[in-house]
């Protein structure tokens, strides 16, 4: 069995008379990457500050290994527009940086060609990877990574899973991350925790997918692509087991009749 890095014990969350979340245990291992998903409000930024020790939990605890070193990506880069800043001297800033170490990092990421840009004219794409740069900077073994590919589009997005996917491969770390698609994710996730108030299911992301509760917050799968169908401009129409037949002849599935 792989390290455990950290483990969120039996947590609760209450904000004056709203229970947020209940019971939530999560264990993340190195070389698991884990995919937190939930509807908006249902507390997945919450556990993530949770776990990184700036919101304290109602009740439970947070159990972490003594060498857990967390790199940690934001949803968002808040930096002030006016202030010139350059992508090197915004990675020079974090705390306790080797700064041979921007380089390299860079190079891992993708964007060294980008090391003199000032980091108000990124793209969101590129926003991401400094973002994910900055976070690899103290070489931690457990990413956590709010909402990685925000801004991004599904293109991107895949490259972006890959990406964490390899380094994850390279340094045999722990990843724990928020998305808002399981599938462009799927590919790329050991375990999802899909949760709301408490886990309502987790486990390999087929395992996931095909779950009642899974499905009764998102839908179920291929329902969008059953809906495009009635959608279509018609000639023709279907019976109740969405079999084509001419216009006029429709019968439920009750009908008895016969013609
Ligand atoms: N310190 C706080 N005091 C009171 N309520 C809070 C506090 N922090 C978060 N909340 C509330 O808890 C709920 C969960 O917020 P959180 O940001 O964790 O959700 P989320 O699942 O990450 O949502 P999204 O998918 O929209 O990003 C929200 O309704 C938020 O307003």
């Amino acid at each position: 069995m792989s390290t455990c890095l950290a483990e969120l014990k039996d947590i609760g969350i209450r904000f004056g008379d709203r229970q947020l979340l209940s019971n939530i245990n999560m264990p993340l291992h190195r070389g698991e990457i884990v995919t937190l998903i939930g509807p908006n409000g249902s507390g997945k930024s919450t556990l993530i500050r949770t776990l990184l020790g700036l919101q304290t939990p109602t009740s439970g605890e947070v159990v972490r290994h003594s060498e857990l070193r967390i790199g940690y990506m934001p949803q968002k880069l808040h930096i002030d527009p006016t202030l010139p800043l350059t992508v090197k001297h915004f990675l020079g800033l974090v705390r306790g940086v080797d700064k041979r170490e921007i380089r390299p990092t860079l190079e891992k990421i993708g964007i060294p060609h980008l090391e003199n840009s000032q980091v108000q004219v990124l793209s969101g794409g590129e926003t991401q990877r400094l973002l994910l740069a900055r976070a690899l900077l103290n070489r931690p073994n457990l990413l956590v990574l709010d909402e990685p590919v925000q801004g991004v589009d599904v293109n991107g997005q895949v490259e972006l899973y890959n990406l964490i996917a390899s380094i994850r491969d390279e340094l045999n770390c722990g990843v724990l991350m928020i998305s808002h698609d399981l599938h462009l994710v799927m590919a790329q996730t050991d375990t999802v925790v899909c949760i709301n108030q408490h886990v309502c299911c987790s486990g390999s992301p087929q395992h996931v997918k095909g779950h009642p509760a899974y499905q009764a917050l998102f839908g179920v799968p291929g329902a969008a692509e059953s809906i495009a169908i009635y959608a279509h401009s018609h000639d023709h129409v279907h019976d109740d087991s969405g079999e084509v037949v001419e216009e006029g002849h429709v019968h439920s599935a009750s009908c008895q009749h016969h013609h």
